[in-house]
């Protein structure tokens, strides 16, 4: 299957009626996308908020942030280093001023930590600012993602699949509360992943709008 966006030709006009102008036409003209809202990954651990994330941003010629790796960067230290050392409380205050500094941004891709979207005040946040899409991917296929990394501060116990289970039953339904969902099989690979999630995006012209193909 050819990648979509597609070099731009003639834009559909979309719901929206946007004028689109400066630095977002300039995108259009190289991507044949428009991104109108920021798009923030939410969903499980081994997801792919980030590597999906990465990929999708680069498709759409926007920028792509991962709180995950910002707050790294900020406090010089490895998310489970602040685990260890700060407490995952003070991980998660860290995390809900990252977000909201990070939605401040121009629209973009922000893949955020699995647990952030628990948070009223980030859903709230996000829902302000931006757009959450779900990335749905079952227990079996998460834990054939997880099991090799050692990175993640809350599965390190001694049965790390028993945990990802309970962790992926409790949290299902708060994900759901997304306004967009995008199921994962493992056949897709990174590229088929994230056509689906421009699918999902595109049906919504005031979220995402693509160049005709004809
Ligand atoms: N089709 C696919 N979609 C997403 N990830 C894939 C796919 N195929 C392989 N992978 C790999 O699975 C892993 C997904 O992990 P990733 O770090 O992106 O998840 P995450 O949702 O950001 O997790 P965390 O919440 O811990 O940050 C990556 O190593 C990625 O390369
Ligand atoms: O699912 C979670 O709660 C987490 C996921 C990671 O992205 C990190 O934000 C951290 O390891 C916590
Ligand atoms: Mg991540």
């Amino acid at each position: 299957m050819g990648k979509f966006p597609a070099p731009a030709k003639r834009c559909r006009s979309g719901k929206a009626g946007s004028v689109v102008t400066g630095k977002a036409q300039d995108r259009r003209e190289k991507t044949g996308a428009v991104l109108h809202r920021t798009v923030v990954l939410v969903g499980m651990m081994g997801s792919g908020k980030s590597a999906i994330g990465r990929n999708l941003a680069a498709r759409l010629g926007v920028a792509f942030l991962d709180s995950d790796a910002e707050i790294e960067a900020a406090a010089n230290a490895s998310i489970a280093e602040i685990f260890a050392r700060d407490g995952e409380a003070f991980f998660r205050d860290r995390e809900a001023e990252v977000i909201a500094r990070l939605l401040k941004s121009e629209p973009c891709i922000l893949s955020t930590g699995g647990g952030a979207f628990l948070a009223e005040r980030n859903r709230r946040a996000i829902a302000q600012h931006g757009v959450a899409l779900w990335l749905d991917a079952d227990l079996d296929l998460l834990w054939d993602r997880v099991r090799h990394k050692d990175t993640r501060p809350l599965l390190r116990t001694p049965d790390p699949r028993g945990t990802l289970a309970r962790i992926f039953e409790d949290r299902a339904p708060i994900y759901a509360k997304a306004g967009l969902r995008t199921k994962a099989e493992p056949e897709y690979s990174i590229d088929d992943m994230t056509d689906r999630v421009i699918e999902t995006l595109a049906a919504d012209p005031r979220i995402l709008e693509l160049a005709d193909d004809d």
